[in-house]
């Protein structure tokens, strides 16, 4: 994967071609202050939303909305003196006064029907929608881009080193200006039944498989010749014609027999989440001459964990598995020492739990019917 690969995947650089295939979308250049504001940190919204300091309610924050029926005075007030004990700190900085940019914004969610979903040149703010007040990527107002954006360690990578992973990749072109762009598309969210992700080696389908690996849809395998009929025919009739290049994974939704929509493109290296293949097998897929691999969840005990789930997860706990902080893991252990030793005179019983534990472990790896290496860290797309 080289750089020029990335770029071509940025979503201003695809979308002018496939327009017709894909959801309505206005993309804004990114100015460099909001730039600038999007790396510093903490969350300050701009004087524009009403609501300087953060607020954990989205419809805090949402312009004109200060009498929503739907939230009672006292709801108001707690939320507001919940548990953001640093917005006492915060609401001596300045907030930030987007002007043009932000009426921008307003008027492009104004256009696509007042609520959108919103994305950076590569990708979107999925990893935040814990922040949200319905969990959910849907934004109304600028605030709700804003947020979503600063709270997205996604956002954070395509700002920060959207080049890491190229094998062109260089100190030099590590500082490479990329012009930045906001991309907000129409919120019409597609059936996650029908959403699956489509590998392309050398203009050659190599793979697709289910997008969302933590259900079942039992209606796939009743369709499946016609899912990849489909999306091999949009492939080779559209995809390959407009494209630069010969290698590269897209997302579809497949709407009904013979209607694909596009999603969006990413690069064909680990940069990119195989999904329910590992970068491993891909390889060796493509060195193959075969037809396509098909992967879905085949039944009920076929799912995957849940994607993302591990961004909800208090930091303590994300430390910890990562072995990013080892006096988290000796507290940790000097915790369990204390508990064997206070719970030393009933051996028996923890001996019979733990062999459970492990047989429980065990049980949910075959559950995945992953090989180990599936999901790499380097996954960010
Ligand atoms: N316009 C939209 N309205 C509502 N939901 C959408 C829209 N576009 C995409 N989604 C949902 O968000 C998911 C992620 O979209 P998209 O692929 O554009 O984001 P991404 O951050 O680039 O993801 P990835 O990096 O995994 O490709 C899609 O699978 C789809 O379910």
């Amino acid at each position: 994967m080289k750089i020029s690969n990335v770029l071509n995947c940025s979503f201003s650089e695809w979308y002018p071609k496939f327009r017709s295939f894909s959801f309505k979308s206005i993309v804004i250049p990114l100015p460099d202050f909001f730039l600038s504001y999007l790396h510093t940190d903490g969350v300050i919204l701009p004087n524009s939303s009403h609501h300087g300091v953060y607020t954990k309610s989205k419809n805090l924050a949402m312009d004109g909305d200060e009498d929503d029926p739907d939230i009672r005075d006292d709801e108001l007030m707690k939320m507001y003196e919940s548990d953001w004990s640093t917005s006492c700190i915060q609401s001596s900085a300045e907030a930030p006064d987007f002007g043009e940019f932000d009426i921008q914004v307003k008027s492009a969610i104004k256009l696509l029907g007042g609520k959108v979903f919103p994305k950076l040149n590569w990708s979107s703010p999925k990893d935040a929608t814990w922040i949200a007040f319905d969990k959910t990527l849907m934004c109304t107002c600028p605030s709700d881009v804003y947020l979503l954006l600063k709270s997205s360690e996604f956002i954070a990578h395509d700002l920060d080193q959207p080049f890491s992973l190229c094998e062109d990749h260089t100190n030099a072109s590590a500082g490479q200006t990329v012009d930045y762009t906001l991309v907000l598309r129409k919120w019409e969210p597609p059936n996650p039944s029908t959403e699956f992700r489509c590998f392309v080696h050398e203009n050659k389908l190599i793979g697709v498989c289910q997008r969302n690996g933590n259900k079942f849809y039992p209606h796939i395998k009743e369709i499946k010749e016609v899912i990849l009929a489909d999306i091999s025919t949009f492939l080779h009739s559209t995809v390959t014609r407009l494209f630069p290049d010969s290698s590269y994974v897209f997302d579809v939704a497949h709407l009904k027999q013979g209607q694909i929509l596009l999603i969006d493109f990413n690069p064909y290296g680990v940069v990119t989440d195989g999904l329910m293949f590992s970068w491993c097998e891909l390889n060796q897929l493509a060195a193959q001459n075969q037809e396509p691999c098909f992967r879905f969840v085949e039944s009920e005990e076929g799912i995957q964990s849940i994607d993302y789930a591990n961004y909800s997860l208090p930091q303590d706990i994300q430390d910890l598995t990562a072995g990013e902080d080892p006096y988290k893991l000796m507290d940790l252990m000097k915790m369990k020492i204390q508990k064997e030793f206070d719970s030393d005179s009933s051996s028996d019983d923890d001996t019979i739990q733990e062999n459970q534990g492990s047989e429980q472990v065990t049980k949910t790896d075959k559950k995945t019917n992953m090989p180990d290496d599936s999901r790499g860290s380097e996954n960010l797309r």
